[in-house]
């Protein structure tokens, strides 16, 4: 039975970076050839990173691509890797505009170009905005296996390229990816696989991105099945790996190059099938080596966590900056985020900021001080009372306008730390209190990136259990005090205050917030639910009159379903609300 070796590249590209992300492709090819590799995969869009946007509209950038495309199968041929079968995501461009396009490089030429058919314009995606759908279904055939390319959303619709692949033959199918990560998309991308894997009636290779590019986190997890679905090969999540494995295929000597008419909304027009033969019916002789064990799927935590730390050190570091600081207030939001800091960037780039107002409790300034004593991190303190009695005095404030000042003091001392010492500042804030508008604006929600924005108050709390008992296991000092976990929430803005003032029980808030905000429920539907109806109408108002608050505070990494953001893109101006008032 005829083998072959494949090698899926799980790398980490950056945007806009063409000549790092080709050096990066020429090295981990190297690489997989040196190990025997035949087919060297990597993910969508490798050359120019992903998602570009509106950069698919500068001429100069897809030039760039193209470029970097001849010069690396001119670089891969006399680096000795001109007999592998390189598939490359690059930025393309042609007379019907931009392409999100897979080349496939061999014996120093570009032997045939994919243009991914389906374009995602929902969620996250914009492109159908930024790219023309492909029509070309170029099928190449190495070691006499005929191999089939797609581009990631292709395999998320029915009908298109998968299934003309499956209709005119092909060996084997590879998938080229950068999937965004949100919670549990493994549950729905592995069946999805299966299914594709079956309609093509051949093995498929998904390799996927890692890595983060502002407010998206790509997971990896690339993997192989076999052509009835079952898992054969999986790289591990939010690391880069080389996922080399040894197929047996059957090669089927399909010479099919056209696709069965069949009328329907998703077969028009017809896809242009081309056959491209590259080593006539060579079948290399080599020792086949076991599969890889696939590697476990994380739990739920490990995973957010995982996506968390990528977040924000992708965030960081390709931004240009090393260090960064932020308020430690002795409170569980600061807390995680300062443990998600040490460990995306190391103790030595974190600097905790504690800033005692009037109404600090004593509590706050020791717990954050044990927070930066577990964590080996930066800490100082800078108390606020003296600068924030200044404005109150000078500008008669009370009540509200009091309250907020402190905050607002806080980030004007942390934005001339970042200024001073070039540290990013990390707004602390979660997701419910970004559905709820609880932050103070130009407060405590002054910042460059937001680690947790996208993470529910109630998964804050269960996060922070299960970082500490994960550092237990692995016998080192729990990261965050215990008191920090325990303690009644408040932001201590004015004498006993508690975040229960003011908003619902977080159990019950966050439940709420998720049927209104992922689950696009409506006033009634939560009533039906069983939810008090006046505390539906409380929390809905509140999330509505929030947008403002929402569109002017800092990126932050996404892990759910729907985060805000380009997600959930709503009209600041808007006067639609759920109940009547
Ligand atoms: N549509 C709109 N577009 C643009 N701006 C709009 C606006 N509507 C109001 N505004 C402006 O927004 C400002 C009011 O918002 P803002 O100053 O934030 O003040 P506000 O939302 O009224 O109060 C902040 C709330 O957050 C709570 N808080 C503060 C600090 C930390 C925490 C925490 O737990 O982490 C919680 C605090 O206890 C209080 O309940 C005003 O200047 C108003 O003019
Ligand atoms: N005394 C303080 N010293 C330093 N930073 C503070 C202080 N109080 C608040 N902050 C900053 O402002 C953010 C908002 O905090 P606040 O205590 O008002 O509410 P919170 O949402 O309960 O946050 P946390 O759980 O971190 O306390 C904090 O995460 C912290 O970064
Ligand atoms: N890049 C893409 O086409 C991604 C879309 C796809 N539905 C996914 O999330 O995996």
């Amino acid at each position: 039975m005829p083998q072959l070796r494949i090698a899926l590249a799980q790398v980490n590209t950056c945007v806009g970076d063409v000549a790092g992300n080709s050096s990066m492709v020429l090295e981990w090819t190297r690489r997989a050839v040196q190990d025997g590799a035949h087919v060297v995969a990597f993910p969508e869009m490798t050359l120019s990173g992903y998602p570009i946007e509106d950069l698919t509209q500068r001429k100069s950038f897809a030039a760039a691509n193209r470029d970097a495309l001849e010069n690396l199968a001119r670089e891969l041929q006399s680096g000795g890797c001109g007999d592998a079968l390189v598939v490359v995501g690059h930025l393309g461009h042609d007379d019907e505009g931009p392409r999100n396009s897979a080349s496939m490089l061999y014996g120093g030429e570009i032997v045939a170009t994919y243009n991914k058919h389906h374009l995602p314009n929902y969620g996250v995606f914009d492109e159908a905005r930024n790219f023309a759908p492909g029509f070309d279904l170029p099928i190449v055939k190495l070691h006499g296996i005929d191999v089939g390319i797609v581009i990631c959303e292709d395999i998320w619709q029915n009908g298109g390229p998968v299934t003309a692949l499956g209709e005119v033959g092909v060996d084997m199918v590879v998938c080229i990816n950068a999937s965004p990560y949100e919670r549990s998309k493994d549950d729905q991308r592995v069946p999805l696989l299966a299914r594709r894997a079956t309609e093509a009636g051949a093995p498929l290779a998904y390799v996927n991105l890692v890595g983060a590019q502002d407010e998206l986190v790509f997971d990896g997890d690339s993997l192989i099945t076999d052509a009835e679905g079952q898992v054969l090969a999986r790289a591990p999540q939010f690391a880069e790996h080389l996922l080399i494995s040894d197929l047996e295929l059957t090669a089927g000597g399909h010479t099919s190059t056209t696709v069965p008419a069949e009328p329907g909304p998703m077969r028009m027009p017809a896809f242009d099938v081309r056959r491209i033969v590259l080593q006539p019916d060579l079948v290399p002789s080599y020792e086949p080596r076991p599969l890889p064990p696939p590697a476990e799927p994380l739990s739920d935590e490990a995973e957010v966590w995982g996506a968390l730390v990528t977040g924000l050190r992708d965030y960081v570091h390709k931004n240009g900056a090393r260090t960064v600081t932020f308020g430690f207030s002795g409170g569980i939001d600061s807390a995680v985020s300062a443990a998600l800091a040490v460990d995306a960037l190391g103790p030595d780039s974190v600097y905790g900021v504690s800033m005692p107002s009037v109404y600090s409790s004593e509590h706050s300034r020791s717990d954050a001080a044990e927070l930066a004593r577990r964590l080996g991190c930066h800490y100082e303190t800078h108390p606020v009372a003296e600068l924030v009695e200044g404005y109150v005095r000078q500008l008669e404030l009370t009540g509200l306008a009091e309250e907020n000042v402190q905050a607002r003091v806080r980030g004007v001392l942390l934005m001339a730390l970042s200024n001073q010492h070039g540290h990013l500042v990390l707004a602390t804030g979660n997701k419910t209190e970004l559905a709820v508008g609880y932050s103070t604006i130009y407060g405590d929600a002054v910042g460059a990136f937001a680690p947790i924005k996208d993470v529910p108050k109630t998964l804050v709390w269960k996060l922070a259990r299960w970082r500490n008992a994960a550092a237990e296991k692995r016998g080192e000092v729990p990261p965050i005090p215990e008191n920090s976990i325990s303690k009644v929430p408040s932001a201590e803005l004015r004498p006993d205050q508690t975040d229960q003032d003011s908003l619902p029980d977080y159990d019950v808030l966050d439940v709420v917030l998720d049927g209104y905000v992922e689950g696009g429920k409506s006033y009634q539907d939560l009533v039906s639910d069983g939810f008090d109806a006046e505390l539906v109408e409380r929390v809905l108002r509140m999330v509505d009159r929030a947008e403002f608050k929402r569109r002017q505070y800092p990126p932050g990494t996404k892990i759910t379903f729907k985060a805000f953001g380009r997600d959930r893109r709503l009209p600041i101006t808007n006067r639609w609300r759920e109940v009547a008032p």
